[in-house]
């Protein structure tokens, strides 16, 4: 058995490469309390059990050391955004120039994955916004663009997550948001279609005049 940072959690070892029952599921208010190190645990534990039913031989070199590779790729990476230790910490600076026009950040690199089969999202995201009186740190827009991606996510709420932190950053409603994504859970699998793709967006305050999208658009042309 292993006893995980004071919680109740434990697991029971599996016995060679013998599948054993699952081991009791973690209620969601102890799982949050795990630190790093013990999510791994957990992930690894369980995805050791997936490998064996699926007939996977965990004797294999190449195989062995896969539940805690794919444990620590969940948890410190490509699902890192669901830890808020890992927002990233924004930089404002005053709007001293005075700069008044539209300002877009485009072809942002989104890589996500899907919720329902947690299959790649990738894709592009484009920003824009009118300073209220701060100016936001270039990457900083790339960070949060990123941090709420490395998430199990849908694309319209990844568009809408992205939009809210953008308004509470910069203090503004004048927000735009535009993402373009291709689902390999669309492409790769089930219906297995490699050429659509995903249109999403989000347009508040002065985005949603005609005429500033139209200025949008001439820009991401
Ligand atoms: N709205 C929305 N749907 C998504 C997104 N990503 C994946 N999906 C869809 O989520 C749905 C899940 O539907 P289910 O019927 O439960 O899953 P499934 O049986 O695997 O469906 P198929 O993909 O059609 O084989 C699928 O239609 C996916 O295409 C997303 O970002 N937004
Ligand atoms: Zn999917």
């Amino acid at each position: 058995m292993i006893t995980l940072n004071n919680t109740k959690a434990t697991v029971k070892e599996l016995n060679g490469k013998h599948y054993s029952p699952f081991p009791e599921m973690l209620p969601n208010s102890e799982v949050l309390l795990l630190d790093e190190k013990a999510k791994i645990k957990v992930i690894s534990h369980y995805f050791k059990h997936i490998m064996l039913t699926l007939g996977l031989d965990l004797e294999d070199d190449s195989l062995q050391g896969t539940p805690e590779r794919v444990a620590k790729m969940y948890v410190q990476e490509i699902f890192r955004g669901l830890n808020p230790q890992n927002k990233p910490h924004i930089t404002l600076f005053e709007n001293k120039y005075n700069y008044k026009e539209m300002l877009v950040e485009k072809n942002i690199t989104i890589y996500s994955y899907c919720e329902h089969h947690f299959a790649p999202i990738i894709g592009k995201a484009h920003v824009a916004y009118f300073s209220s009186g701060k100016v936001i740190g270039l990457s900083k827009i790339n960070r949060l663009v990123q941090y709420y991606s490395k998430r199990p996510q849908v694309q319209e709420r990844l568009t809408e997550e992205i939009a809210q932190a953008l308004k509470e950053a910069l203090q503004t409603e004048d927000v735009a948001v535009i993402m373009e994504a291709t689902h390999l859970c669309v492409a790769s699998r089930g219906v297995s279609d490699v050429s659509s793709a995903t249109f999403t967006s989000h347009y508040s305050g002065k985005f949603q005049t005609e005429q500033t999208r139209r200025e949008l658009f001439s820009h991401l042309q």
